[in-house]
């Protein structure tokens, strides 16, 4: 469904940030990226949705041709790829059930989003996307007005409104403490595992990472350095994927404990 294929990124400037990267992610595999900063992680999940080109090498993402992609193609493409930001990306003004709504942006017609009036049948399914994630009861309160873990779980759901195959989080808990953040990968995970969605988190802590992913993928100066389930990257693991020994800042719960 996702596969990679000797593809290369490297920005204006000089930066290569993907070498050569084949690989190959399944239907309904919830899989998470690791690596230090600038490794390529979000290049690698920017390139799947057409937001970063490659510069050489193939990649197809659901039958499309990534890199030579039609106008019509590139949006049927992102949308079946529901993205999931560090900084959740809400509209805050307005209401819950609202920027859940956005997520069908792509199947209404203009018209009606300008007028506030979706069809029934969206709304519908924004009320159970929010119900999905158990914040249903907040869809008229404005989005300002919840706590982190909670706008993340709107997050979640515009996501899942947009009705993905793919979903692409990156980042998703860096602005969370511990226990909201286990809150926003367990759902996650269950979504991914209920509805058959290919989920992939880039994520900054090991320790999150070895307990919710399926398979772990490792980067290291955009090359692929380490691809495994997520139960048999031990520490030796990260301390190879990241070229160093491990600190307090490389686990969420070493770091909380400081
Ligand atoms: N638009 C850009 N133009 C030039 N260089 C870029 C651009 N985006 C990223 N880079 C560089 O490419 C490399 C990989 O960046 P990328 O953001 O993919 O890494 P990352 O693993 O996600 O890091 P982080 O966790 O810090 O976000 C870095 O050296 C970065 O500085």
């Amino acid at each position: 469904m996702i596969r990679f294929d000797k593809a290369s990124v490297t920005y204006k400037g000089g930066v290569s940030a993907m070498k050569d990267l084949d690989l190959e992610i399944g239907d309904g595999e919830f899989v998470v990226i690791v690596g230090l900063s600038g490794a390529g992680k979000s290049t690698l999940i920017r390139a799947i949705n057409g937001l970063v080109p490659l510069t050489s090498g193939g990649l197809n993402v659901n039958g499309h041709d990534v890199p030579n992609l039609s106008a019509k193609e590139r949006r049927e493409l992102r949308s079946e790829v529901g993205m999931i930001f560090q900084g959740f990306n809400l509209v805050d003004r307005t209401s819950v059930l609202n920027n859940v709504l956005m997520g069908r942006l792509h199947q209404v017609p203009l018209w009606r989003t300008l007028i506030g009036k979706y069809p029934e049948k969206d709304i519908q399914i924004a009320a159970k996307a929010l119900n999905r994630v158990e914040i249903l009861d907040r869809a008229y309160v404005r989005a300002t007005n919840l706590s982190g873990g909670q706008r993340q779980r709107v997050g979640i759901a515009r996501a899942l409104a947009q009705e993905p195959k793919i979903v692409l989080a990156d980042e998703p808990v860096a602005s969370l403490d511990p226990p909201t953040s286990h809150v926003v990968m367990k759902y996650l995970q269950q979504i991914s595992r209920d509805l058959g969605i290919t989920t992939i988190v880039n994520l900054h802590f090991l320790d999150l990472a070895t307990a919710y992913a399926d398979r772990i993928i490792g980067l290291r100066n955009g090359e692929l350095v380490f691809d495994g389930p997520g139960s048999e990257a031990d520490e030796q693991t990260f301390r190879d994927i990241y070229g160093r020994s491990l600190t307090a800042d490389d686990t969420m719960a070493k770091q909380a404990a400081l």
